[in-house]
């Protein structure tokens, strides 16, 4: 499935890391105080170096052995400050750390959730599984190290390379040699490791959609003894991963090369005029001791800007990841405009005669990713369905009916015309109150991995009790949830799979009758009921249907049986409309359809 994919040619690393800024706020305190504890933590290790001079030069130089357990003493409690200041850094960060990716992966769910059906449609689910897991795991050890330590690191470097400038001047130029080699090896490093970082996650997250398709699909590919093929399409992916790693590893390989040979070959260059220079009495043993001490300290910040810069590219890539879903339009909700109080004493009521009912007004849709110069799916629908009636949608197989009933809960947005519920435009309706009219059950039943209660009061508000439930399962002959060995409690596994194909239809249909909505869009619901349960639900959704106006999608004369008339969808327009005997009698594509053989035709293509 085609996804979204960003370019990291004109990124900027620091503006996209400045995006998490509004989640890391909450907790800038807590960060600021880590960052600043860090750095005095690191300077404090700079000192050390000092005192090892002021023991050379003084106790070690004068044989003074108190004044060398002295300066024993003053490095141990050196050490201790130390690394008491780096565990508390530790301590700061950890909690509110986790508090922000929690946050962060709350907000890509809730977003996740608000998206149109048709962004849905176009990311594969393994592409945001990874941008809500790895992508925010990246993150988090972003914020908790290379962030702070870059700063930290950064600091150390500039204030030990002060002290050794001030200790002596001549070796000090020795050791800033390498840092222009170094600084441009690391401004390469980075648009090189952006790309391939970028790369790596994607890869992720494709293999990721493989993993979840394989497991949600494993009946078929048992079925069909597919595994080994399956299993080649995942090695052949995760060997372009391992190929894209390898490629990250070389790349972080070649920048440590350079950003440990150099320095060390400058320190090697200060110790060997620095010891001339003490043959020669022109600088004292302790400050050559001092100026290589802190040299060596300085050792760990600087090989450590390899890593860092590579854990903040790839944190820069998991927030550009993030940011392109969350980015995403949102379905909308119209302006609400305040609503002129209802007359005291009076019900608000369906409004009586053309507008009541569910209507379709030169309705055009073309899903968006359709090529542009390919006719609209659905070029000018007009249908009225009166209110408490029943209408069944019959066409032929890809004619468009599933896409047609999407549109009234605005699953899809038409591309021109209107659809109104009682008179009102539904794209004038807030989203929660046409939701709360509209009820729907698919062809594919879709069941969560909770109780069988749970699953079907879905389809009615919060207050919903017990006796909605068994009225529901009535309806929908459910009857067998009862059975089970917790009842309505009993947990359906993933997706429901351990139910059949027609419990767990029934299940979805008892669902959408469960709120006794005013509207019902039915997307064929019977089809994977026997002939016998079909009759059972069917007389007791006539009852429902009494009440209700209703869209039924309809294969087979029974389900068409259900409905007080039907409307035949083909060419992308409403061909016909009349009761089943009628368009028995007087339409020859509508005959043709009921009469099964073209199913039988479909089939045999
Ligand atoms: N998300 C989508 N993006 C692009 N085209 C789509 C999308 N979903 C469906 N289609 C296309 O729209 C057409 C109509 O599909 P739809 O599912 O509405 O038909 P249908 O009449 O319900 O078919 P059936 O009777 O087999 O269920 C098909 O050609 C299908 O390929």
């Amino acid at each position: 499935m085609a996804t979204t994919r960003a370019t990291t040619e004109d990124r900027s690393t620091v503006r996209t890391l400045l995006r998490l800024w509004p989640f890391v706020r909450p907790v800038r305190a807590r960060l600021f105080t880590a960052a600043f504890i860090a750095i005095v933590a690191s300077c404090t290790g700079l000192v050390i170096p000092l005192v090892l001079k002021w023991i050379v030069d003084g106790p070690v130089a004068h044989r003074d052995p108190a004044g060398v357990w002295l300066g024993a003493l003053y490095l141990l409690l050196l050490g201790i400050a130390e690394a008491v200041l780096f565990g508390v850094r530790r301590w700061l960060v950890a909690r509110p750390l986790s508090h922000v990716e929690a946050e962060m992966r709350a907000r890509l769910y809730g977003r996740l959730q608000r998206l149109p059906v048709a962004f849905h449609d176009r990311w594969a689910s393994g592409q945001l599984l990874s941008r809500g897991t790895t992508d925010l795991m990246l993150l988090r050890q972003f914020l908790a190290f290379p962030l702070t330590f870059l700063l930290v690191n950064g600091v150390t470097i500039l204030v030990g390379v002060m002290i050794m400038l001030l200790q002596d001047w001549t070796l000090g130029l020795i050791i800033l040699a390498p840092a222009i080699p170094v600084m441009w090896t690391c401004a390469v490093f980075e648009r090189r490791y952006a790309e391939v970082a970028r790369r790596a996650q994607d890869q992720v997250g494709d293999l990721t959609t493989v993993v979840e398709e394989s497991v949600l699909g494993i009946r078929v590919i048992k079925g069909f003894g597919r595994h080994r093929s399956q299993a080649r399409a995942f090695r052949a992916l995760s060997v372009t991963l391992r190929g894209t790693e390898l490629r990250k590893a070389r790349l972080l390989a070649s920048i440590w090369g350079v950003i440990v040979t150099l320095p060390e070959l400058a320190i090697g260059a200060a110790l060997v005029l620095g010891v001339a220079r003490v043959a020669s009495d022109a600088l004292s043993a302790g400050t050559l001791v001092a100026f290589l001490s802190t040299a060596l300290a300085l050792r760990w910040p600087v090989d450590s800007i390899g890593f860092l810069l590579a854990m903040s590219q790839e944190a820069a890539t998991a927030t550009e990841r993030y940011f392109e879903a969350l980015d995403e339009e949102p379905e909308a909700d119209p302006v609400p405009v305040p609503a002129a109080p209802p007359a005291h004493g009076r019900a608000t009521r369906p409004p009586i005669g053309g507008d009541a009912g569910l209507r379709f007004e030169h309705v055009r849709f073309r899903y968006p990713d359709a090529s542009p110069d390919s006719p609209p799916l659905l070029h000018r629908i007009d249908l009225h369905i009166r209110p408490g009636e029943s209408m069944a949608l019959v066409g032929a197989t890809g004619s468009g009916k599933t896409t047609l009933t999407a549109l009234v809960p605005r699953l899809h947005e038409v591309t021109s015309g209107r659809i109104t519920l009682d008179g009102v435009d539904i794209a004038a309706m807030p989203r929660e109150e046409l939701r709360a009219k509209v009820a729907v059950a698919f062809e594919e039943p879709t069941l969560f991995s909770t109780s069988i209660g749970e699953n079907v009061l879905m389809g009615a508000s919060a207050d919903a009790g017990a006796a909605d439930l068994d009225r529901a399962l009535a309806v929908a002959q459910a009857d067998f949830a009862h059975a089970l060995p917790q009842g309505t409690d009993t947990r359906v596994g993933e997706q429901g799979l351990s139910l059949s194909g027609g419990q767990r239809q029934r299940l979805a249909l008892a669902r959408a009758v469960v709120g006794t909505p005013q509207f019902l869009v039915l997307d064929d619901p019977l089809s994977a009921l026997d002939v016998h349960t079909e009759a059972a639900v069917e007389a007791a959704l006539r009852q429902v249907l009494a009440d209700t106006t209703a869209l039924i999608v309809a294969h087979r004369p029974s389900t068409v049986l259900l409905a007080d008339r039907v409307a035949l969808l083909s060419g992308g327009r409403i061909a016909a409309v009349g009761t089943h005997q009628e368009l028995l009698r007087t339409n020859a594509e509508y005959a043709h359809l009921m009469s099964g053989d073209s199913r039988d035709r479909e089939d045999s293509r």
